[in-house]
C-alpha cells in the first residue's frame, strides 16, 4: 500500500469468533513423530498464533492467519501441513509459495527440521541457479520421481515446473501463501502466477493465507479462492511489536546520511544489523563506499547472481558477516535471530514493508531496534507511518546501542 492511500485501507475486518486456543503442543493431538520434531527443534510452548491457527489448519478449514513479525507463522503452517500429510503416500501433498528464493529455501529447511522424524521429503524450488546447483538437481529428480510430499518455492519457478509436468499437483491437499499480501498485491506481478497455479490444483485443495500485514483489499481478493475461511487477525495498532524500539535521526539532506551511518558503525556490529536501501543501485553504491572507507559490510539484492546471494546469506546466517545492506528482497520473512538492529537508510516506499523490515530484528520476543534516517522530504512519510500503526517514533538517544 502506498502512503497516500493509507486512510481508506485500514483493517475493518474481524477475527472469527470463539476460536479454540491450544495452550500446548500436546493439546493439539499431533502425531508423536511431529511432536518429537517440534521439541527437538527447541520449541517448548506454542506462540499465540500457533495456539490458535494450527488446529484450524489441521481441521481442514481454509485459514487466514495474521500475526506480528517473528512470532512463529512459519512453524504454524508447517506443523499444520505436516500433521495433514500422509507420509505413506509418495505424492506431492503440500505446496508453499513465498516471494523470494531465500525465504522459500528457509521455509523448506523448517519443514525438513520439524518433519525430521516423519521422513518428510521436501524440496525448495526456486529460480536462479537451480539447474546447476547439485542439491537442487536432487530436488528436481525427487520431483520427477514423484517422491516429494512438500514443495516450497517461488511462484514463477513453481508454475514453470508445473507446466513442464515436473511438479505433479493432482494430489495437493494444501496450498500455503506466505507473505500473501505481497503475492496477491498488484505491484510485483505474482498475482497472475498464483492464479495460474490455482488452475492446476484439485478443487478441494485447502488454502492457507499468511502474513504479518493484511489489508482490506487483500482480504477481498482471498474471497475469490477461499471458502468461508477462519480468520485470525491482528488489529492495526497491534501490528508493531513492543519489543522493537523505533527511533529516527534527522539527517536533513540525503548527503548527510553516509556520515551518520559511519558514526554509528561500531554500534551496528555489536550483534548483527541489516541496512535497507530503496534501490539496488543505492545498495551497490553504499556498500562500495563503506568498503572503500574500510568498513566491513556485505550486500545483497535481486540483480545479483544466485550463487553470490547464497554466499552472502550463508555468511550472514553463520555470523561471519555482521552488517548486511539490502533492498526489500530481505524485508520479509528472513529469520536470523542475531539481528538486533535495522537501519532504514531510506524510508520504505510502502507501508507494509516498514513493519516487515523492522521485524527482521526482535525475533520471537527478542529485543530489537529500528533506526530511520529521515531527510526533510521524509518527514511527512514518517508521520504517516506513525499514524497508520499508532506508534511513536522517537529521536535516537545517544545510548541507543545499550538498549538493544
Ligand atoms: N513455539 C516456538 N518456540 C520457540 N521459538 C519459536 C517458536 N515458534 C517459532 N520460533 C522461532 O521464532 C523465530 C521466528 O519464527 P518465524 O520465522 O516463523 O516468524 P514469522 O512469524 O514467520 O515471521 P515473519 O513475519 O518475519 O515472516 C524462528 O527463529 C523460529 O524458529
Amino acid at each position: 500500500m502506498s502512503f497516500d492511500k493509507e486512510s481508506d485501507k485500514a483493517l475493518k475486518f474481524k477475527t472469527s469468533k470463539k476460536l479454540k486456543i491450544c495452550p500446548s503442543f500436546e493439546s493439539m493431538s499431533l502425531n508423536s513423530e511431529l511432536l518429537q520434531g517440534i521439541y527437538n527443534y527447541g520449541f517448548e510452548a506454542p506462540s499465540a498464533i500457533q495456539s490458535r491457527a494450527i488446529s484450524q489448519i489441521i481441521s481442514g478449514k481454509d485459514t487466514i492467519a495474521q500475526a506480528q513479525s517473528g512470532t512463529g507463522k512459519t512453524a504454524t503452517f508447517t506443523i499444520g501441513l505436516l500433521q495433514v500429510c500422509d507420509f505413506h503416500k509418495a505424492e506431492l501433498q503440500c505446496l508453499i509459495l513465498s516471494p523470494t528464493r531465500e525465504l522459500a529455501t528457509q521455509i523448506n529447511q523448517v519443514v525438513c527440521n520439524l518433519g525430521d522424524y516423519m521422513n518428510v521429503k521436501s524440496a525448495a524450488v526456486v529460480g536462479g541457479s537451480t539447474s546447476v546447483d547439485p542439491k537442487s538437481k536432487n530436488n528436481i529428480n525427487l520431483l520427477r520421481k514423484n517422491k516429494c510430499h512438500v514443495v516450497s518455492g517461488t511462484p514463477g519457478r513453481v508454475l514453470d515446473l508445473i507446466k513442464k509436468q515436473v511438479i505433479n499437483t493432482k494430489k495437493v491437499k494444501i496450498l500455503v501463501l506466505d507473505e500473501a499480501d505481497e503475492l496477491l498485491g498488484e505491484s510485483l506481478g505474482f498475482k497472475q502466477q498464483i492464479y495460474d497455479v490455482f488452475k492446476h490444483l484439485p478443487r478441494a485443495c485447502q488454502i492457507v493465507v499468511v502474513s504479518a500485514t493484511l489489508n482490506k483489499d487483500i482480504i477481498e481478493v482471498t474471497k475469490k479462492f477461499m471458502t468461508d475461511p477462519v480468520k485470525i487477525l491482528v488489529k492495526q495498532d497491534e501490528i508493531s511489536l513492543e519489543g522493537i524500539k523505533q527511533y529516527y535521526v534527522n539527517v536533513d539532506k540525503e548527503e548527510w546520511k553516509f556520515d551518520t551511518l559511519c558514526d554509528l558503525y561500531d554500534s551496528l556490529t555489536i550483534n548483527q544489523c541489516v541496512i535497507f536501501c530503496n534501490t539496488k543501485k543505492k545498495v551497490d553504491w553504499l556498500s562500495g563506499k563503506l568498503i572503500q572507507s574500510n568498513f566491513s559490510v556485505v550486500s545483497m539484492h535481486g540483480d545479483m547472481k544466485q550463487d553470490e546471494r547464497d554466499k552472502v546469506m550463508n555468511d550472514f546466517r553463520s555470523g561471519n558477516s555482521r552488517v548486511l545492506i539490502s533492498t526489500d528482497v530481505w524485508a520479509r520473512g528472513i529469520d536470523v535471530q542475531q539481528v538486533s538492529l535495522v537501519v532504514n537508510y531510506d524510508i520504505p516506499e510502502n507501508m507494509e514493508n516498514y513493519i516487515h523490515r523492522i521485524g527482521r530484528s526482535g525475533r520471537f520476543g527478542r529485543k530489537g531496534i529500528a533506526i530511520n534516517f529521515v531527510t526533510r522530504d521524509d518527514t511527512k512519510l514518517m508521520k504517516q507511518i506513525e499514524r497508520f500503526y499508532r506508534i511513536k517514533i522517537k529521536p535516537m538517544p545517544a545510548n541507543f546501542a545499550e538498549l538493544a
